[in-house]
């Protein structure tokens, strides 16, 4: 372990914090008294016995970590560490008393060390395993202790900690260039520790902190520049990442000493990237080394740059409210879950990664879906790939492990199995070379390392046992100096096998044994009554109650021949595992390339299967709309007796969908842009039919009532999503808007829902789905050739409604939000009320219509409504967002409803600022003024986005209700 020097955590840094997996902060570690060396032991360190002064030093040494220090079967820790050790792992607090004192300790057993570990992990803390380095039995006082492994979420490498096949990713994150973050480059990078894969991309704060998101690393580090005086600038929103923060030594990260490092790692005609991806890089790997004893990692061999803007973007958002990874229904099913039928880990880890980055080139997602058309019709040779491919081990973290120097003889054996799979895939895939170039390029690529599978396999015994230092590794026939000892060996053992025959035969004593134990060896038993018969070169060696032992002087030289030739096979077959596992580890970059092939075999063999069991078909790509017919959500359908339901941009790029609740509009805007992003993942999708334009990004705004969290009022955070929507959706993304508006007063969320709508026309051009209760907005159907609507129906008789989940063209008549209100169990008596209710509103609204459509009035001419939100909302109903009826009444009297308070009473109390004595028009400039004031005096360099939203959604309300005040 490398403990000092350029790898070293920066010990002084006491900002130093230990943030749990769940992102949770813990005490600053410099403040938490169960790390670092404990202070009642540097009281009296001079007088410390030798164990505890080692303890101390390591302690020291690794500050950053909860030291376990390995004493015989256990890990023991003490003091204020013991303490935290028994509370969090819930074992027994015991002291350990010395000439020095008593001091708390606990102890927990290595054999289960993992369970107790992860318990740690998950508490915020990493772990350093300090192990005894030295055989007990060759030291000579004091046996050498060393940490062997820093333990922490972001750096895990053993099964038995890593979640499943997911990736684990270790980040971390720089700003390069001075000056405002918004005109900075920030750089991150990642490496999963346990398999070497090592991703490096750079970009605006927006762009770095969503893929940050999206790659949701365990642990993160932050360039020095990033800590800005009163806390870390990761407590900003833009980079809140549900990780461990870790500050690492911040020389790591100076671009000479990173870019050293990252040469090392890259073949020299590599491109590097630019400073920000250099530093991060090089940041990234110290680290990982750092944390696995310091040794240069020789499997991180592919470092891989890539752009956000390769990638169907999908934010933070998005990925939630889409489900693809995490679910938030009660049926707890995400689309990852749905699609994967892999066989393998690594089909599992490519998927979730195709999954997560759809990709935009049109070719690649074609090129995945030749491949998975010509598997969909060769149902033999899937079913041939499938079943080897369940074969295959997790190559990746066995090569790493074997890299590390950690893997034991099954990890090799496993390997072989592995490798041993590849030629029947071989063969299988041969029939379809020439129906995808892909898949001819998979096969082509497929090598089996037939050399390192003759290697494991000549080498490594077949069922070989977890340990690799005590013998029966190595396969008789592969080293001749070994099979001379072992015949050695087994001669002696043979030998002795006979001897109680002979010595029987010999002495004349029936009851003769011979027998063995560790302490004493062999030795020829006699009991007593038979002790006159035993011959002269028997020598004494035990006395018992019954019997006495003996041996011969051949025992004894025969027993001491056994015995080290048993030592010396051990002792070679131990270095012959070691040359066989380098002599694999030389391969490592051949074994990862040919993990990187079956992975991607696995996954298209599985889109190839899903696709035939459940009726998908291949989505085509161009430049025209999206079309979509009879399309299903993937997920629900598992589980719903589902209702197809198509989409067709082509009739215009905004989709305005009105319906009762629970009628399926959340279902069916999500399927849409499931759809796109299984199609740009490579999959088939499920439709009876599927055209679809390359989507650049989905945007994702649903539900209001979910998003309160980061201390944001819910319809401030509705507002900051559709801001980065409104600014960073182009005419090739595609957008679901789930009642935009409603988090606030009927009129506002009426106007901010129809000026979206009109800013999307206008400015945007995505393909837009937006759900709404807000009837009255699907009157912009007519006033906009790129709107139209759709309505999801529903069946009402007495019983009450049935919802047919089934679209339809046009705008609703009705919601029945009472009859969903009933369905949840609403008392009978509110029922009836709010349904009284909705009658008299309609019935108001009919003759109002009446009214409206003799006056001339029932439409806003475009011109009228592209005055903004304030127009609008004059002219808008206010609409019931709870039980989302729709009335639509006329405009007069709207306005007027709309100035009356609950209790019907007309709003006419005057502004607080405004003078009785001033006219309407007055008070209106006098609100103009104001606001032009309010905007002028404005600090625009100090104020936060939010800030400003929240200042304009003022401003608005004022010139609203000036407005209407006149
Ligand atoms: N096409 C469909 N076929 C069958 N069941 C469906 C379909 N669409 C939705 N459902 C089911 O109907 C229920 C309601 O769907 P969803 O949440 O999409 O409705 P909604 O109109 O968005 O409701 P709300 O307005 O209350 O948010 C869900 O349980 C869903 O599983």
């Amino acid at each position: 372990m490398n403990g000092s020097g350029d790898t070293d955590l920066d010990a002084g840094a006491s900002d130093v914090e230990g943030g749990g997996p769940d992102g949770s902060s813990v005490e600053a570690e410099s403040a938490d008294p169960a790390l670092g060396a404990p202070r009642e032991m540097l009281d009296v360190r001079e007088e410390l016995t030798p164990m505890m002064a080692q303890y101390t030093d390591l302690c020291e040494a690794h500050d950053d970590a909860l030291v376990l220090f390995q004493v015989g079967d256990f890990y023991e820790a003490f003091c204020q560490a013991a303490e935290t050790v028994a509370r969090v792992c819930e074992v027994t607090l015991t002291k350990r008393e010395d000439s020095t004192g008593r001091y708390p300790m606990a102890g927990i057993p290595i054999d289960n060390a993992a369970t107790y570990v992860e318990r740690l992990l998950d508490s915020g803390y990493r772990v350093a395993l300090a192990d005894q380095v030295q055989p007990a039995e060759e030291a000579s006082g004091l046996v050498d202790r060393a940490v062997t492994q820093l333990i922490t979420p972001g750096t895990l490498v053993d099964d038995a900690y890593l979640e499943g096949s997911a990736a684990n990713y270790l980040a971390a994150l720089v700003r390069e260039g001075e000056g405002a973050r918004a005109t900075a480059t920030y750089g991150l990078a990642l490496v999963d520790v346990s398999t070497g894969e090592c991703l490096v991309t750079s970009g605006d704060r927006t762009t770095v902190a969503e893929e940050l998101e999206r790659l949701s690393p365990a642990e993160l580090l932050t360039g020095p520049e990033l800590a800005v005086e009163g806390g870390s600038e990761n407590a900003d929103e833009a980079f809140v990442a549900e990780a461990m923060h870790t500050d690492y030594d911040p020389s790591a990260f100076e671009l000479g000493v990173a870019r050293e490092r990252v040469e090392a790692y890259t073949r020299p005609d590599a491109v590097l990237g630019n400073d920000a991806e250099v530093r991060a890089t090089g940041a990234v790997l110290a680290y990982a080394e750092y944390t696995q004893g310091g040794d240069h990692l020789d499997y991180v061999s592919r470092i891989t740059r890539f752009d956000a803007r390769e990638s169907m973007r999908l934010d933070a958002t998005a990925l939630r409210s889409l489900e693809l990874f995490e679910s938030r229904s009660r049926s707890g099913h995400t689309l990852m879950e749905t699609l994967d039928s892999t066989a393998c880990a690594l089909g599992r880890r490519r998927l979730e990664s195709w999954l997560r980055r759809p990709t935009v080139d049109r070719a690649e997602a074609e090129s995945r879906l030749d491949a998975v058309e010509a598997l969909t019709g060769a149902g033999v040779v899937r079913e041939t790939l499938h079943e080897g491919l369940r074969e295959v081990y997790d190559l990746e973290r066995l090569v790493g492990r074997v890299s590390r120097g950690r893997a034991n003889a099954r990890d090799l054996r496993s390997l072989a199995t592995t490798l041993a799979v590849v030629p029947g895939l071989r063969e299988a895939l041969s029939d379809l070379e020439h129906d995808s170039p892909r898949l001819a390029d998979l096969t082509e690529r497929l090598d089996d390392c037939g050399d390192v599978r003759s290697l494991v396999e000549e080498a490594i015994v077949p069922d070989p046992p977890q340990e690799v230092t005590e013998g029966g590794v190595v396969r008789e026939g592969f080293d001749e100096e070994l099979d001379a000892i072992r015949a050695t060996e087994r001669e002696g053992r043979e030998w002795v096998s006979q001897l109680e025959a002979r010595e029987r035969e010999r002495t004349g004593i029936d009851s003769l044994e011979v027998g063995y134990t560790q302490v004493h060896g062999y030795y020829i038993e006699v009991t007593n009554p038979n002790l006159e018969r035993v011959p002269e070169d028997y020598t004494r060696r035990q006395t018992l109650k019954n019997s006495e032992r003996f041996y011969t002087p051949e025992l004894k030289r025969r027993e001491d021949e056994i015995i080290s030739a048993s030592e010396r096979a051990d002792s070679l077959e131990y270095e012959l595992f070691c040359e066989v596992r380098t002599s694999v580890a030389a391969e490592g970059e051949r074994l990862q390339a040919l993990a990187d092939v079956l992975a991607e075999l696995d996954v298209l063999v599985a889109f190839a299967t899903i696709a035939v069991d459940r009726d998908y078909v291949r989505p085509t790509f161009g430049a025209s709309a999206i079309r979509i017919e009879a399309g299903r959500h993937p997920v629900v359908e598992r589980t719903t007796e589902f209702v197809p339901n198509g989409i067709d941009f082509s009739t215009g790029a905004i989709a305005l969908i009105t319906g009762p609740n629970m009628s399926g509009k959340s279902t069916y805007m999500r399927q849409v842009a499931l759809t796109c992003v299984m199609a740009q993942a490579g999959s088939f999708v499920p439709a009876s039919a599927a055209h679809l334009r390359v989507v650049d990004r989905v945007f994702t705004r649903v539900g209001a009532s979910d998003d309160i969290a980061g201390g944001q009022s819910t319809f401030m955070r509705e507002m900051a999503e559709l801001t980065d929507i409104l600014h960073a959706a182009t005419d090739d993304s595609l957008v679901l808007l789930d009642e935009v508006g409603r988090g606030t007063a009927t009129t506002d969320g009426l106007a901010i829902a129809r000026a979206t709508t009109e800013f999307i026309h206008d400015e945007v051009g995505a393909s837009t789905l937006f759900a709404t209760h807000y009837h009255e907005l699907t009157d912009l159907e007519a006033d906009y050739d790129g709107v139209f609507t759709l309505h999801f129906t529903a069946d009402r008789d007495e019983e009450g409604v049935t919802f047919l989940h089934r679209v339809a063209e046009g705008p609703s008549s009705s919601s029945y939000g009472v009859e969903v209100a009933r369905l949840a169990g609403v008392p009978d008596r509110v029922v009836q009320r709010a349904r009284d209710l909705v009658e008299a509103a309609e019935h108001e609204a009919d003759s109002g219509a009446v009214d409206r459509d003799e006056a001339g009035a029932n439409r806003s001419s475009r011109p009228a409504a592209t005055n903004g939100a304030a127009a609008s909302t004059a002219e808008g109903t206010p609409h019931d967002p709870v039980t989302g009826d729709a009335h639509t009444g006329p405009a007069e009297k709207t306005f007027s409803e709309s100035h009356e308070g609950r209790d019907g009473r007309a709003k006419s109390a005057p502004l607080p600022d405004s003078d009785s004595s001033r006219g309407p028009r007055d008070d209106q400039n006098h609100a103009v003024r104001g606001v032009l004031d309010d905007i002028r005096s404005l600090d625009v360099a100090r104020t936060t986005p939010m800030d400003a939203l929240a200042l304009l959604h003022e401003l608005q309300r004022r010139l609203d209700d000036a407005n209407q005040e006149t």
